[in-house]
């Protein structure tokens, strides 16, 4: 349903610095499925969701590739085209979003102005929807008539995802949209997600940079790297064995919870500079497994049979490269 080609994105400043934040991405979500996207801080993981969406601002920035829903181009689209087509096809969940609504407008007026906009049908209709939605993400409709403040963050959250899906829309992007929340709250929402994309057949692009709480969400997870997707698979083949030394590192973070002490690892070094040009592969300063090859050469994406890698180790399993 979703097939991003060959993305490429990048933020100019105003004195001549560029940041390549996404490098030549491809993927594709089929229809209902639950697809996860996880890497560090910087990698360009809100990047690459808020352009899908088209919600970059195009005059900082030059993005190439084509974003397909259903076959129509996105990036192609005039602002007129993609005003329909949100809500509508796609929404947004962001993790700020629990603190994007009105602040002087109750809760309900917010809904109703998305569907006056999109021109959703008789007032009753619209109130008995809404009072649907509401129940469907477990908050008692008699919220309806509570102002923004009045509400718990979780609360706000699980507002904002019933307000994303008050047009029924195809795809539903959350960028971070547990991360203000404590654990509790965001395995209750992860939950009451997943129970709902199984309802109403929605796909989901949901964006953490907590890899355990993507593994506990998705169906599908793509790791993210240096502005490119380094690995791609079902949980469950992940979960087996990580593939990239990048997903393996990520994986270690989180130690081995029966162990008697529990320890925190991190990942040695940081991500690449991504307004400098790079060489090879960007991981290679914190691989232990990095050949001579993969400082040279960019790998690229892979295909296997049930996900995709770009790593050379596993080109050099395919006899691609030598060294
Ligand atoms: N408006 C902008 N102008 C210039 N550079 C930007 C802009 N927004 C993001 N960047 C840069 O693009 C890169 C990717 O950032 P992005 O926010 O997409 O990453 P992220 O993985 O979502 O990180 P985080 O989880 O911290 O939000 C970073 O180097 C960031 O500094």
């Amino acid at each position: 349903m979703l097939e991003v080609k060959d993305l490429w994105v990048k933020y100019r400043s105003q004195h001549g610095r560029s940041v390549s934040a996404v490098r030549g991405v491809n993927f594709s979500i089929p229809d209902g499925t639950f697809m996860g996207l996880v890497g560090e801080s910087g990698c360009g993981k809100s990047t690459l969701g808020f352009a899908i969406a088209r919600l970059l601002n195009s005059q900082q920035l030059e993005i190439s590739g084509s974003v397909l829903l259903n076959g129509e181009d996105l990036i192609k689209m005039s602002s007129r085209e993609l005003r329909k087509l949100r809500w509508d096809k796609i929404a947004i969940v962001l993790q700020g979003g629990m603190n994007a609504f009105n602040p002087v407008l109750k809760i309900k007026q917010q809904f109703t102005d998305v569907m006056k906009a999109h021109g959703q049908g008789r007032a009753e209709d619209r109130d008995q929807r809404i009072a649907e939605l509401l129940r469907h993400v477990q908050l008692d409709p008699a919220l309806l008539e509570a102002y923004p403040h009045e509400l718990s963050g979780g609360m706000k959250q699980r507002v904002a995802i019933a307000l994303s899906l008050v047009l029924n829309p195809e795809l539903v992007i959350l960028d971070e949209p547990t991360t203000a929340l404590d654990v509790i709250v965001q395995k209750a929402i992860v939950e009451m997600l997943q129970e709902l994309q199984r309802h109403m057949k929605f796909s989901v692009l949901f964006i953490s940079h907590d890899l355990g709480l993507v593994l506990e969400a998705a169906e599908r997870v793509m790791v993210m790297y240096a502005g490119k997707i380094v690995e791609e698979e079902p949980v469950e083949v992940l979960l087996e064995g990580a593939k990239h030394p990048y997903t393996e590192a990520l994986l270690s973070c989180y130690g081995d919870p029966q162990a008697k002490e529990l320890r925190f690892k991190g990942i040695p070094g940081s991500p690449p500079d991504l307004s400098k040009p790079l060489q090879g592969c960007s991981f290679v300063p914190r691989c232990s497994k990095a050949m001579s090859a993969c400082r040279e050469l960019e790998p690229q994406r892979l295909e296997l049979e049930r996900g995709a890698v770009a790593c050379h180790l596993y080109t050099k399993m395919q006899g691609g490269i030598g060294k």
